[in-house]
């Protein structure tokens, strides 16, 4: 039996995770392409190497350069990714953008569906996430409130991440990925 599964399983499309702020984008898709030997983007990640620190960005140059700088990142990790099962975790707000909206749909865009109470304890250990400054839990379910629709609409699978370990969710990803992909199939056939 192989350690790691192999990735034609899962489709030749970049996967990308979506959701709100502290959902585990970042933590379960680094755990996802190390099951499947898949390359791993961060998005907020590449923004930072290359532009400083986010809250710097939106301290000195505002959110909607930020918005900007992380359009491009997004559309530069995708094309690369293009025919691979890269897998690729975007910041909370990226999907608000309509270019980037549009070049997910060549993606297997994943949804980690959550609530307040599982993310409260991240949320009060905030740093670095500009939008969250002050009433952090208030602004969090605001945002989520005005974003939940546009998440669920460009959703091809959704996973729900109030229970379960990093490593456990990265399993039923998988698995749930491996499902998304037979059923694609089987429709094309
Ligand atoms: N299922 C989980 N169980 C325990 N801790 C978790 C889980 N998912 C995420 N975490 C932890 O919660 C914190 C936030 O997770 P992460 O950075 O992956 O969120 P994110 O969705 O990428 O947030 P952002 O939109 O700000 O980039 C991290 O410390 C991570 O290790
Ligand atoms: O939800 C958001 O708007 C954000 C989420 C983070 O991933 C970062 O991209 C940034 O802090 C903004
Ligand atoms: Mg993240």
């Amino acid at each position: 039996m192989p350690a790691q599964s192999s990735t034609g399983a899962v489709g030749n499309r970049p996967i990308v995770l979506i959701g709100p702020m502290a959902v585990g984008k970042s933590a379960i898709g680094q755990q996802l392409a190390q099951q499947l030997g898949a390359p791993f983007v961060d998005t907020d990640a590449v923004i930072v190497a290359g532009h400083g620190s986010i809250a710097d960005i939106f301290a000195g140059r505002g959110e909607r350069a930020f918005r900007e700088i992380e359009a491009r990142a997004v559309a530069s990790a995708v094309d690369a990714a293009e025919g691979t099962a890269t897998v690729i975790s975007l910041g909370g707000g990226a999907v608000l953008d309509s270019g980037t909206q549009q070049l997910i749909g060549r993606c297997t865009v994943v949804y980690l569906e959550c609530d307040a109470d599982t993310v409260a304890a991240r949320i009060a250990r905030n740093s670095g996430r500009p939008l969250l400054a002050g009433d952090a839990m208030g602004r969090w379910t605001e945002m989520f409130a005005t974003r939940k629709p546009v998440y669920e609409r460009l959703a091809d699978i959704t996973l729900d991440v109030r229970h379960g370990s990093i490593s456990e969710l990265g399993s039923r990803l998988e698995a749930a990925l491996h499902n998304y992909v037979a059923a694609k199939q089987e429709v094309e056939k």
